[in-house]
This record gives C-alpha cells, structure tokens and sequence, in this order.
C-alpha cells in the first residue's frame, strides 16, 4: 500500500454508521465478563474462542454472537463494552458513530432496558466529552422474533427518545421479510424514530425494495443484492440513499468468497452513496479502518477514492448539515496537510 494511502486511512476523520455494540465483544473481556457473572461458556480461553469463529453464513454467526453477549449483565457490563469500543476506533480516527443494539436480545434473559441503555448512555456520553466522538444510537429489531416483541421494545424505547435516534432491523434475514415489520416501522416512524434496516445482505433486490417502499428506511444496511437489479440501483443512486457496507463482514460469513468481490467499487461506479463499515468488528476480525484497508488493497481504487468513502460516513450519517460542514471541513484540511508532505 502506498505510504499516502496508509496516512489517509489512518488520520483522515472518519464516522462508523454499520456497528452492532454487541459485536466487539472481543474474546478476552468475554472471558472476564463470564467469571465476573458467573456464567458458564463453551470456550476454555481466548483461542479456543477465535478457532469457533469460523462461519458459512450469517446464521452460523448469529448463533455465537447471541450466545457470546450472554455474559453481559450490568450496567457496568455495557459500559466497559462500549468504552472499548470507542477507545479503539478513537485511534482510528473516528470522530462520529452511529451504533445499533439489540435489546431484546438481553430483555429476553432478564437484562432490564434500562440496563442496557444506561451503560451504553455513559460510555457514549463520556466519549463525547474526552475524546469528542459524537454518536447516536439506532435501535434494532431482531427479525426472527415475533412483531409483538418488536412493539414491546419500541414501547420501552419510547420511554428515551432522547438517547434513542432510529430504529433498525437485524438478525437472520432469509425468512423474514420487511413485509413482517411493516406495522412497528410506522409506529416507530410515528413516533419520531429515524428507520433503516438491514436489506439485501444474504436476502434479495426485493427485499431491499420492500424496505424502501414498506419500512421507508431512510439508509440501507449492507444492500449488496440492490445491485442485482438495475432499476433500484438507479433509484438508490437518485435519491442518494446511503448504503453502510461492511466488507470485511461479507467475506467472513461467505457472502462473497474473497475481498476482490466486495461491491463497494462497483457501487460507486454506479453513484450510489457508499460508505465502508465494520459490522462486529471482534467477530470478523477488522475494525473500521481494517475494512478501508481491506477495499484499498483488494479492489481497483485510488487514494482519492478513500477521500469519497470518508466524506461519505459524514454526508451519509445523521448528523445536521452543519455538523457535517464541520467533519467535511477537517477531512479537507487533511487531505491539504498530506498534499505538501
Ligand atoms: N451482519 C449482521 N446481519 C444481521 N444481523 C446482525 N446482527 C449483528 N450483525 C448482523
Ligand atoms: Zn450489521
């Protein structure tokens, strides 16, 4: 890699919008978070744990994942999650976040909202005030749950809408179409939530519409098979509707056999606002700006693509046009500095 790309990557401003806080629970504090809770796991240490990492699909993932995050029991808990997070990604340059949980994944064993909320509140807080990352929270639905449970987790998300921006929808995605959410999304959007959802990551083009026409998500979450079908393409690229890929992610859960077959490229041929992401950074083994490096050295892009891709976390996040100015601004400033290095 050039050494001008390994600079952009590293000191460009960067915001993350595809990062489910539950998937960078890395295996060490998975392992002190069990003893701590005593709660028994099947792993004996730390590389017995990265060995079951290995996945065909997104369900394989699935699997571990749910089962890995059920060492998280206290407010504390979250809040150690969380920190280490941002921490992490604090040297990657990030300065914005906008992050999914899942709540009933933890309401379900017991874990209050509240809980949940709470230790995710403070560490976000925190960052904010030490190491000026902003953020926003989106609220996912777990899809392969019944509706009714989507309506309990939106009425107790009702109850914080001050920390709670969107709400989103995850988990296994063959079998549970948006069709399915149709109702709680308009609630959700009655009430004031910003939606988006995840579409067309091993599901197809179709789904991808049904959540642009049913759930009337306003960013799609992966939407790599939006690229099968021209037509939505097209429509995606009009309305400049994000797409927050995840390239590393694809590859581990075999979505694409190697990096070379990210659509992110040819995704920005076509004119679609992209942007580059994570997923569960512990899980598939890359933070944030693993997966910029990832497309860099796999695909055929320029330094001045990894320039878009930044300025595209901004212009695609939720942040007010302002605050946007200001995160484009220093992107710029950068881009200036390394010019005459
Ligand atoms: N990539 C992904 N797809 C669907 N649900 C998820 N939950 C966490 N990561 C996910
Ligand atoms: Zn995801």
């Amino acid at each position: 890699m050039s050494d001008l790309a390994s600079k952009l990557i590293d000191n460009l401003p960067k915001a993350e919008l595809h990062l489910h806080i539950e998937g960078t629970l890395e295996p060490e504090m998975m392992l002190r978070l069990a003893k701590r809770n005593k709660i028994s796991l099947p792993y004996k240490d730390v590389e017995d744990v990265r060995k079951a990492y290995e996945f065909d699909c997104l369900q394989d993932f699935l699997d571990l994942y749910y089962l890995g995050m059920s060492v998280l029991l206290t407010e504390q808990d979250f809040f150690d999650l969380t920190w280490a997070y941002l921490e992490r990604v604090h040297q990657d340059g990030l300065t914005h976040v906008e992050l999914f949980f899942d709540p009933q994944a933890h309401t379900d064993r017991g874990v209050s909202f509240e809980t949940v909320l709470g230790g995710l509140t403070s560490a976000l807080e925190q960052a904010q005030r030490e190491m000026g990352i902003s953020s926003k929270l989106i609220m996912c639905f777990l899809r392969h749950l019944p509706e009714e449970q989507a309506f309990d987790a939106l009425e107790c998300a009702c109850k914080h809408k001050e920390h709670i921006f969107g709400v989103g929808l995850d988990s296994s995605e063959k079998g549970f179409p948006p069709p399915l959410f149709e109702r709680v999304f308009a609630k959700a959007r009655e009430e004031g939530f910003v939606p988006v959802a995840h579409l067309g990551e091993e599901g197809t083009a179709e789904n991808v519409r049904e959540g642009l026409d049913l759930l009337k998500v306003e960013r799609v979450d992966h939407g790599n098979h939006a690229l099968d079908d021209p037509a939505l393409t097209q429509r995606l690229a009009e309305a400049q509707t994000p797409l927050t890929m995840c390239p590393i992610s694809n590859w581990r859960l075999k979505g694409i056999p190697t990096l070379a077959h990210s659509p992110v490229k040819k995704a920005m041929d076509a004119g679609l606002l992209v942007t580059v992401n994570s997923d569960d950074p512990s899980y598939f083994g890359g933070y944030l700006n693993d997966n910029y490096r990832a497309v860099y050295e796999h695909l055929p892009l320029v330094e001045k693509d990894l320039v878009t891709l930044a300025q595209n976390s901004f212009k695609a996040s939720f942040l007010s046009d302002q605050e946007k100015q200001i995160q484009l601004d220093a992107i710029d400033a950068i881009v200036e500095k390394h010019r005459h290095e």
